[in-house]
């Protein structure tokens, strides 16, 4: 710590080393100045999921991003996973279950537990962790105010269409209840269990559930969080990172992709292909990753853009 001596000491006295350290935390929050003017009023949709989700301290700074983007003037929407919390519980119970295509195969019994852990668990986890700060976060989840209606929705895996049972897809956006939330100065925070047209309630992929979100708020950006840097163009060489990709040649990648990247690369081209400027994939293992991602110029992980990279 400075004494209270060098902090009143002029430039010429400061030493080197503190004025060094006083310039590069300066340096931190000046580059943020005109992401917090371009992003002022934006909506950001989050998408929660990965390590940020089942470690304490990564909680803790995933709360702590989302309330500083709000208390920086922007509106962020939380939309959550939980796919090793629901993967827990279905083992205590002792129910099968397993993936076709990054997708759960979901009985009526596997529903169930979706539910209770998704509304029930892992999203009113998330609301208290936001809440230690104020009175930030709402709960919610596809059912209410019938924010999204879903359709059944098979796989396709090596080509062939595969049945997952009660999967949807979100096939319709009511914003209005998240929109109420937002304009009151609030963090909506959405579990994405959705109804079908006669009300029977489906599994739906957070990510998928996340750009349909993103599209209808005709939100800023769509970020989410993963268990690794971004995208690899050549999974698992590590020295294959993509920094920026055009929805053209993601949609050519899509195919060579494996288990949760395909609906989560898939997600992010439905948000940029449907209005969303900016869609990105960044790692939920780096503590405050969004905001790195938000406030920074260089940004993290894999950006996916409407037109081509130049
Ligand atoms: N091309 C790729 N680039 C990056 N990760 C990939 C790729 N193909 C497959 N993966 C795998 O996808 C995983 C991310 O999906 P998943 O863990 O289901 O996502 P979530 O963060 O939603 O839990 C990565 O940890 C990695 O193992
Ligand atoms: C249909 C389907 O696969 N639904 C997911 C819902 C949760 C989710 O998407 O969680 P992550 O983001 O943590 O993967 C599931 O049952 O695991």
């Amino acid at each position: 710590m400075p004494t209270r001596r060098e902090l009143v000491m002029t430039e010429t006295e400061t030493h080197p080393r503190i004025a060094a350290e006083a310039a590069a935390k300066a340096e931190v929050l000046v580059e943020a100045l005109p992401w917090l003017e371009r992003f002022h009023g934006a909506t950001v949709v989050v998408k929660y999921g990965g390590n940020a989700m089942v470690d304490d301290q990564l909680k803790r700074a995933f709360a702590q991003d989302m309330v500083f983007l709000r208390l920086a003037g922007l509106r962020p929407v939380v939309v959550h996973g939980g796919g090793p919390q629901i993967g827990a519980m279905l083992d205590r119970l002792g129910i099968h279950s397993e993936f076709r295509g990054g997708l759960r195969v979901t009985t009526p019994e596997a529903m169930d537990v979706v539910r209770m852990v998704l509304v029930g668990q892992v999203g009113r986890e998330l609301v208290g962790l936001m809440n230690a700060h104020g009175p930030y976060a709402v709960g919610m989840s596809g059912e209410d105010a019938q924010l999204f209606t879903a359709r059944r929705r098979p796989a396709v895996v090596d080509g062939e269409l595969v049945d997952l049972g009660l999967v949807g897809d979100v096939v319709d956006v009511n914003p209005e209840a998240v929109l109420d939330i937002v304009r009151a100065g609030r963090i909506p925070v959405v579990s994405t269990v959705a109804p079908d047209a006669n009300g029977v309630v489906h599994n739906v992929n957070a990510d998928t559930a996340a750009a349909a979100l993103a599209v209808a708020l005709q939100a800023e950006k769509l970020v989410a969080l993963t268990d690794v840097e971004g995208l690899y163009a050549k999974w698992p060489d590590r020295s294959s990172l993509i920094a920026r990709i055009d929805v053209d040649t993601l949609e050519e990648l899509l195919p060579t992709l494996a288990s949760g990247m395909v609906p989560k690369m898939e997600a992010c081209l439905r948000a940029v292909r449907g209005g969303v400027p900016r869609a990105h994939v960044i790692d939920g293992r780096l503590a405050h990753s969004v905001l790195l991602e938000v406030f920074t110029t260089s940004g993290v992980g894999t950006m996916v853009v409407p037109g081509e990279v130049s």
